[in-house]
C-alpha cells in the first residue's frame, strides 16, 4: 500500500487568470497567487495552458517555471504545440487533458483506449526529459488499462460528475460516482499507477476522495479560488487541507 499518511494538495490558479483576462491587465495576478498558496502549504501548482489562452498564458508558465520551489503540474492537451513547450520548460509533471475549445470546462477524461499507441508515442519523449507523465481519465476500468500501457506514471480520476451530482442533489448518482471511484482507485494502484483526483472539488465533497487510500494528490482549483473571496486564499487553501487532513 502507499503511504497514505500525506495526501498531496495542488493549487490550481487557472481561475486567478480568468479574472485577470476578464479586464486585461496584470491583476490579479497568478503568480502572487501561486507563492501566496506555496506558502499557504500547497504541495504543488496545477496551470493549464489550454490551446485557446482563455486563462493561462505562456508567460505565466515560464513565470511559474522561474518561481515556485513547490513542484508545477502542468497540464495540457496532447498535441505537438504543448509537447514543444513542455520539453522546452522541463514541468515536473505533465496531465494530459481532453480539450474542447467550445467546452466551458474539462469535459469528461481522455479517450485512452482509443489514442493508445498514439499517446504512447508521445509520452515516451516527456518522461524522457524527465517530466512525471499524468493522464487526466474517467473512472473507467478500459481507459485505465490502456493508460497503464501507454507507460504514464499517474492517472489523474476526474471528480467532476460526483461533484455536481453533489451540488445538484442527486445523491443516488453521487453515490454511484463515488463508487465508481473508489473501485479505480484501487484497481489504478493495482496495475502500478500513481492515483490522482480532481476537478470540481469543494469542502463539502473533498472528504471521500481523500479518505480513498491509493489517492496521493488532489488537484483543486476553482472552488478555492471562489472561496478565497469570503476566506482569502491562505484561509481556503488551511481549511481544504484540514478537511483532507481530517479524513485521511
Ligand atoms: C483538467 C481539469 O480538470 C482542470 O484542472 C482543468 O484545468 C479544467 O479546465 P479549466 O480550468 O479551464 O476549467
Ligand atoms: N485537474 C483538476 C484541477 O486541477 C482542478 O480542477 P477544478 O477544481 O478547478 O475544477
Amino acid at each position: 500500500m502507499p503511504d497514505i499518511s500525506r495526501l498531496r494538495l495542488g493549487v490550481n490558479i487557472d481561475h486567478v487568470a480568468t479574472l485577470r483576462n476578464a479586464r486585461g491587465g496584470a491583476v490579479p495576478d497568478p503568480i502572487r497567487a501561486a507563492l501566496m498558496a506555496e506558502a499557504a502549504g500547497a504541495d504543488g501548482i496545477t496551470a493549464h495552458l489550454r490551446e485557446d489562452r482563455r486563462h493561462i498564458v505562456d508567460s505565466d508558465i515560464d513565470a511559474l517555471m522561474a518561481q515556485l520551489t513547490v513542484p508545477l503540474n502542468f497540464e495540457m492537451a496532447a498535441t505537438e504545440e504543448m509537447q514543444a513547450i513542455a520539453l522546452r520548460l522541463k514541468p515536473h509533471a505533465v496531465c494530459l487533458v481532453p480539450e474542447k475549445r467550445e467546452e466551458r470546462t474539462t469535459e469528461g477524461g481522455l479517450d485512452v483506449a482509443r489514442t493508445e499507441d498514439k499517446l504512447t508515442r508521445y509520452i515516451a519523449p516527456l518522461r524522457e526529459a524527465g517530466c512525471r507523465v499524468s493522464i487526466f481519465i474517467a473512472a473507467d476500468a478500459e481507459q485505465i488499462e490502456a493508460a497503464a500501457r501507454t507507460g504514464a506514471d499517474i492517472i489523474e480520476l476526474h471528480t467532476g460528475a460526483y461533484c455536481d451530482a453533489h451540488a445538484d442533489g442527486h445523491m443516488d448518482v453521487r453515490d454511484r460516482e463515488f463508487e465508481a471511484l473508489r473501485e479505480m482507485a484501487t484497481y489504478a494502484h493495482s496495475l502500478g499507477l500513481e492515483v490522482h483526483a480532481g476537478h470540481g472539488l469543494t469542502f463539502d465533497t473533498v472528504a471521500p476522495i481523500a479518505a480513498l487510500p491509493e489517492v496521493m494528490e488532489l488537484n483543486i482549483g476553482h472552488f478555492l479560488i471562489g472561496e478565497s473571496v469570503f476566506l482569502g486564499l491562505e484561509g481556503a487553501i488551511a481549511k481544504m487541507r484540514s478537511l483532507m487532513d481530517a479524513a485521511r
